[in-house]
């Protein structure tokens, strides 16, 4: 965010990952929601999803991943992707989920107790693009997905104004970033979280950030 305050975006997305990871073990624990899918996107948002994937299979849940839109060459995201396969993680298709075979794969909470919306977050602009569009009709609410877990704004969401089609997808749970976004306010699941607990004093008093405190050693905290 700040070269200013010292940090890289790579502790700044650990962080990321690490909170919306926290968020999901307290909402949805691995004994009654075992199977988690992550789809990640191709910019930071999806670093998050993938960072989220690995502390997870650390807390014991069965991961998988869709990350259709790599970014060859570029050492983060290829060090993220080697992590989680190192671990045992799954990677996943867009086809195998959205169904580009012969037969239509099954609906995805038959499969998946959760699903992590890590595909867009503050720089997604105009309409969703191929294989973004299909994924993000896997996860609309007239296909009854499993639970999701939007990470910092929910994709397709626009950044100030929210879900500005009006028909976009319903998270139960949203880990904001750092301070929730303006098109958050729109945000109306069960869960609301603050994540990426790093900001220093100095920091909050100059971009005016109210942030709640975080209890103890947690890296999310509860803001409704
Ligand atoms: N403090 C921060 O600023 C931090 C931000 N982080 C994360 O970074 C996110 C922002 O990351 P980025 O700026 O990389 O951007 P995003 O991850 O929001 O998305 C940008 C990517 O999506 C693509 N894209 C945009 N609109 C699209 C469309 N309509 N259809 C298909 N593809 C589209 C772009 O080509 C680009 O590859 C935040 O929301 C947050 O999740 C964290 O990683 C770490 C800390
Ligand atoms: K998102």
């Amino acid at each position: 965010m700040s070269p200013k305050y010292g940090f890289s975006i790579d502790q700044l997305m650990e962080l990321a990952g690490l909170s919306v990871a926290s968020a999901i073990r307290e909402t949805y624990p691995p004994e009654t929601h075992p199977r988690v899918l992550v789809i990640a996107g191709p910019g930071n948002n999806g670093g998050d999803g993938l960072v989220a994937a690995r502390h997870l299979t650390h807390f014991g849940y069965d991961v998988s991943v869709c990350y259709p839109k790599r970014s060859p060459g570029k050492a983060l995201y290829e060090g993220l992707v080697t992590q989680c396969e190192t671990l045992g993680v799954t990677f996943v298709s867009a086809d195998a989920l959205v169904g580009g075979g012969a037969a239509p794969p099954p609906p995805l909470r038959e499969t998946h107790d959760v699903a992590v919306d890590a595909m867009f977050g503050f720089s997604f602009a105009g309409a969703p693009r191929a294989p973004f569009d299909a994924l993000l009709a896997l996860l609309h609410q007239r296909a009854s997905p499993p639970p999701i877990v939007a990470v910092d704004i929910p994709s397709g969401w626009d950044v100030d104004d929210g879900d500005v089609f009006g028909d976009g997808m319903r998270p139960e749970t949203l880990v904001s970033l750092t301070a929730p976004k303006i098109g958050a306010t729109a945000f109306a699941g069960a869960h609301h979280f603050l994540g990426g607990r790093f900001v220093p004093p100095r920091m909050k008093e100059e971009f005016g950030l109210r942030a709640p405190e975080y209890e103890g050693a947690k890296q999310c905290v509860r803001i409704a």
